[in-house]
Formats: structure tokens, sequence, C-alpha cells
């Protein structure tokens, strides 16, 4: 059975439906070392935003299929490392993306009517309204920065409040924008002119300290910020000096550079309103988010490629009925390739026809290098790093795409060349099973199911069949069934015997001891 680590708190009703698929740990709050010390038994991990999955765990995770994180950001995880070592990171894109939008929200009226001070000052005894004359969001300039999910959300609870949205965005076309009832400005007009500016932007390295003196310097006295995106957007020492200073109204941190803090700059500020990152702290954000990651985790427990990986290609949902089975195929037909091909290999070509070739054919060009790599190195390649170790083998891959497929659906093609000549393999599916439709010149039909296979080139001639039987018999192994694909009668021919056991170097020997053969290769899929 496989094995989860729960690492963060994560919804109960999620974590539920994995046990019935995995032993799960739940153990949060883990010290690095700790998580490092136990991640190696564990075949996913997941996480919220407070465990850091760096690439000393990653490299300490050395079953790790996938590394779930139940939310958006995924910046507490290397995903470079993971990449590297062929684990999947998966997240959950919108599962919280309407409470991270409410809380921005919450925040915005927080500061305009000065809730968080006004509450303290009652509980404390003292019934002071004149110290807390608020402002209305109705009629204001709402300056949003990032139009993702999250930012176009606030933008559309922002019109209820009668504001004005203006945005900035620049991967987000003016179209789109009209759409959400934005209007498209530049940062600089969005600092110059917002009365509430709102961030809603991933932490990168463009994104970094973003809001520093200099823009906070553009903002009216009576703006307001909100970061409920991530810490390290806004350099926390220049705001807290604007907002003493007056040069600005207020501010809203839900998100801090160092986390979990019990101490910050902005604690101190009367001006600055914080919450300890709860923009996605609901039960509905948790039960989304989790549910997501789970199915996900699922999905790449059954060999199904994941909705919303972060570091493996997406796939439309309507391609997975046609794109899923051939994932089999193609890890078969590399392994294959990869097997029989002699020499060093220095180009792979792919050729998808038929149905598939209409399709994204990342994930089938990442198995069939998968398959072919995996014979040949002792690392874990698979469909999130088979790109990077075949450039770093110096492996020069092409795909070619055709409509036209004679007799089958669709049909993968695999071209291994190298220093010795090119090998070609091709597989497709046949009621619902895989089946080898080609090797190099010779067209036959074959169900690669596990086990060994034996393929001798050969020239056709009588008493050769009952030869090569009598030297399997001769090792006691027992063969399953045997096929023969001939050009022509007595001509050029390929016997392929599926074995149970492998043939001992002594029977392959013999074999391509007998007159006519010409090369014997055992291969295991
Ligand atoms: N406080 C909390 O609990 C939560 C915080 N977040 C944070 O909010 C961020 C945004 O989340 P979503 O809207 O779901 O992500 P998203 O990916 O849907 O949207 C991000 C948007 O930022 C834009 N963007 C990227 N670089 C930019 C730049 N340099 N300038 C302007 N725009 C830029 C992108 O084009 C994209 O439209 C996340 O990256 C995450 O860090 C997300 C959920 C909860
Ligand atoms: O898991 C959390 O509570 C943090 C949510 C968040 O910051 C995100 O989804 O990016």
């Amino acid at each position: 059975m496989k094995k989860v680590l729960v690492a963060d708190a994560l919804s109960a009703a999620g974590v539920e439906r994995l046990k019935a698929i995995a032993e799960v740990d739940v153990k949060t709050g883990l010290k690095p070392e700790e998580l490092i010390a136990i991640v190696g038994s564990y075949d996913a991990l997941l996480v919220r935003s407070q465990t850091q999955v760096t690439a000393d765990v990653i490299s300490a995770g050395k079953k790790l299929q996938v590394i779930g994180r139940a939310g958006v950001g995924v910046d507490n995880i290397d995903i470079k490392a993971a990449t590297e070592a062929g684990i999947i990171v998966v997240n959950a894109p919108t599962g919280n993306t309407i409470s991270a939008a409410e809380h921005t929200l919450a925040l915005m009226l927080s500061m305009a009517r000065h809730i968080p001070r006004a509450n303290s000052c009652l509980k404390g005894g003292v019934w002071e309204r004149g110290k807390f004359l608020g402002t209305e969001l109705r009629g204001k300039t709402l300056g949003i920065i990032g139009l993702g999910n999250i930012g176009s959300e606030v933008a559309k609870r922002a019109r209820a409040f009668e504001m004005k949205v203006i945005g900035y965005d620049p991967f987000v076309s003016a179209e789109r924008a009209k759409n959400m009832q934005i209007e498209l400005a530049s940062l600089e007009r969005i600092y110059k002119e917002a009365d509430f500016i709102t961030l809603h932007v991933p932490l990168t390295a463009q994104t970094k300290n973003m809001v520093g003196a200099k823009e906070l310097e553009m903002m009216k006295p009576t703006a307001r910020i909100v970061n409920a995106a991530r810490g390290g957007l806004i350099d926390e020492e220049a705001l807290v000096a604007a907002v003493n200073a007056k040069k600005l109204a207020g501010a809203a941190i839900d998100v801090f550079i160092k986390e979990p803090c019990t101490d910050n700059v902005c604690f101190a500020a009367e001006n600055i309103v914080v919450t300890p990152h709860l923009g996605a702290s609901t039960i509905e954000a948790q039960d989304l988010a989790t549910s997501d990651v789970v199915d996900q985790v699922i999905d790449i427990f059954n060999g199904a490629p994941a909705r919303y990986a972060v570091n493996a290609p997406f796939f439309a949902i309507e391609a997975l009925p046609v794109i899923n089975p051939f994932l089999k195929v193609a890890n078969t037909v590399g392994k294959l390739v990869s097997q029989l091909a002699e020499g060093q290999m220095t180009a792979v070509n792919i050729k998808y026809s038929g149905e598939i070739s209409g399709y994204d054919s990342r994930a089938l060009k990442a198995l069939v290098l998968g398959g072919i790599l995996e014979q040949i190195s002792e690392e874990r390649v698979n469909m999130v790093n088979a790109d990077i170790v075949a450039a770093r083998r110096g492996m020069n891959i092409t795909e070619q795409k055709e409509s036209a497929c004679d007799n089958y659906a669709s049909i993968i093609t695999v071209e291994a060349v190298t220093t010795e000549g090119s090998t070609i393999v091709a597989g497709t599916i046949t009621r619902g099973e895989t089946h080898i439709v080609r090797i190099d010149q010779y067209y036959l039909d074959i169900v690669p199911t596990g086990g060994y296979f034996l393929f001798a080139d050969h020239r056709d001639r009588p008493g050769l069949i009952g030869a090569v039987g009598s030297i399997t018999g001769k090792y006691d192994v027992n063969v399953s069934y045997m096929h023969l694909s001939r050009l022509k009668p007595r001509g050029q021919a390929l016997m392929i015997l599926a074995l149970d056991e492998a043939l001992p170097d002594a029977g392959m020997k013999q074999i391509r001891a007998l007159e006519g053969v010409q090369t014997v290769k055992l291969v295991k899929i």
C-alpha cells in the first residue's frame, strides 16, 4: 500500500478519503530535520503553506511520486529540485479563490472602518467614537495588481460596493479585462490614483519588493493597501515608515516575509491591520483545496495524469480518454526500442498517427523517453523530468504528427537513431490492450504483457522454430506464445518468443549459432 505524509493541517474529509487507498500519517509541525528523517518512506507528501519542502527534503524523499500543495502558491516547494527528481508537484489553484477574495474585502472594510482598533478599544472598557471615523468604499477607486483568479473575484465583489476598478496585469488581455469590467492601467497610475490598492500576484523575481519606498511615495496620503498574496511583495520597513509618517492612511497585511511570526515590524503600527495568513482559512476553502489535491494524488497513484500539475504537462479533460490509454503504449514502445537498439543513441524520432495526433503529445513524448531512459539510467525518469534528462544526455528528440493512420485509430512509432543505425518500434491499442504492430521492417501483432521476449532475426527455413523450441526447453524456459513475421517465404523473418523466464546466456548463444539466425535479443517488458 502507498504511504502518504500529511505535514500541515488539511481538511479531515479529504484525508479520510485518502485512507481508503493509502496508509496516511498526519504529522504536523515537524522541524525540517524531522521531516528529512522520515520523508524517505513516503510516496506522497501533502502540505499547505507552512511546511518548507526544500531541496534537502526532496533529496531525502527517495520514493516520493507527488508533492501536493493544498492551496495556490507553491513558493514553499523547491519546484526545480522536485522536477529534476521526477516528482510531480500538484496544487489546488481554485479551491481557496473565493475565501482569499472575501478576506481581501474583509481587510479593506476593517481598515476603512477601523474595526480591529474599535473592537480592542471597546473591549478595553472605552466607548470611543470620534477616533474611528471611517470612509466608505462606494465611489472609491480600487487598484488591483494581478488579475488572475483572486484578483478578478475581488473586482467582482468591489463592484457590488460601487467601487471603480482599475487593474494591472501584463498577462491579461484588454478584452478579458473589459469582460471583467476592469480598466487596465499602468502600475504608476494605480499607485497615483487608487484609494485602495490590493495585490494578487505570486511572489516571483519580478514581483519581489514590487512595492517599496519609491512606490509608496507615489500613493495618496488617503490611500490604503492590502497584501493578502505573499510576504515579500511589499517592503515591510518602508510600509511601516510610510504609514507612521501619515504618507499612507493604512495597510492590511495577511502575509509576511517570515512566517509563522509573532513579531514583525508591522505589528506595532496603529494603522496596519494584520491577520496570520488567514486568506484561505475557511472550512469551504480547506475542503475544496484538500479535495482537489487528494483527487490528484489518487490519479497519480493510479497512473493517470494530474489535473493541476505545476511541473508536468496539463491535459484538457477532453483529451484524457484519447491520450490516457496510449500512455502505456508510449512507455512500452520506449522500453522496447531502447532494448532492441544497438550502439550509442543520438536521436529519438516520435511519430503520432491518427486520432492522437490531434492532442497535446507532451505526456506521450515523456513516456516514450521515460521508457527509453529507464533502461539505461539509474535516474528516475518520468513525464516530469524526461526532457531534462534527455537534454542532459545530448539526445535530439523530434516529434511528427499525421492524421492519416492505416488499419488502426492511432499508432505511436518511435525510431531510435544510434551510432550503429536505426531501430523502429510501433504500438497501438486494440480492445483496450497495448499491441506492438511493427519492429523495423516487420509488421506483426504481439501483446507485450510483462515478462521476457526473445527476438531472433533470421532467414525463414524449415526446422528453425523446432530447433529454437528445443533450446528453450533444454533450459526449462517456458514459451507462452510465439509469433513469426516474414517478408516472404524462406526470406528474411523475425521470430518472437514470449518467455515466462529469462533464457540464460548459454541458451542465447546456442540460438545465435543456429543456421540462418542473424541476431538474437532478449528484452524485458
Ligand atoms: N493569503 C492567502 O491565504 C492566499 C494567498 N494566495 C496568493 O495569491 C496569489 C494569487 O492567487 P491567484 O489569483 O489564485 O493566482 P493566479 O495565478 O490566478 O493569478 C495571479 C495573476 O498574477 C499575474 N501576475 C504575475 N506576475 C505579475 C506581475 N509581475 N505583475 C502583475 N501581474 C502579475 C498573473 O498574470 C496572474 O493573472 C497566489 O500566488 C498566492 O501567493 C492565494 C490563496 C490564498
Ligand atoms: O494553505 C493556506 O492556508 C495558505 C493559502 C495560500 O497562501 C495559497 O493558497 O497560496
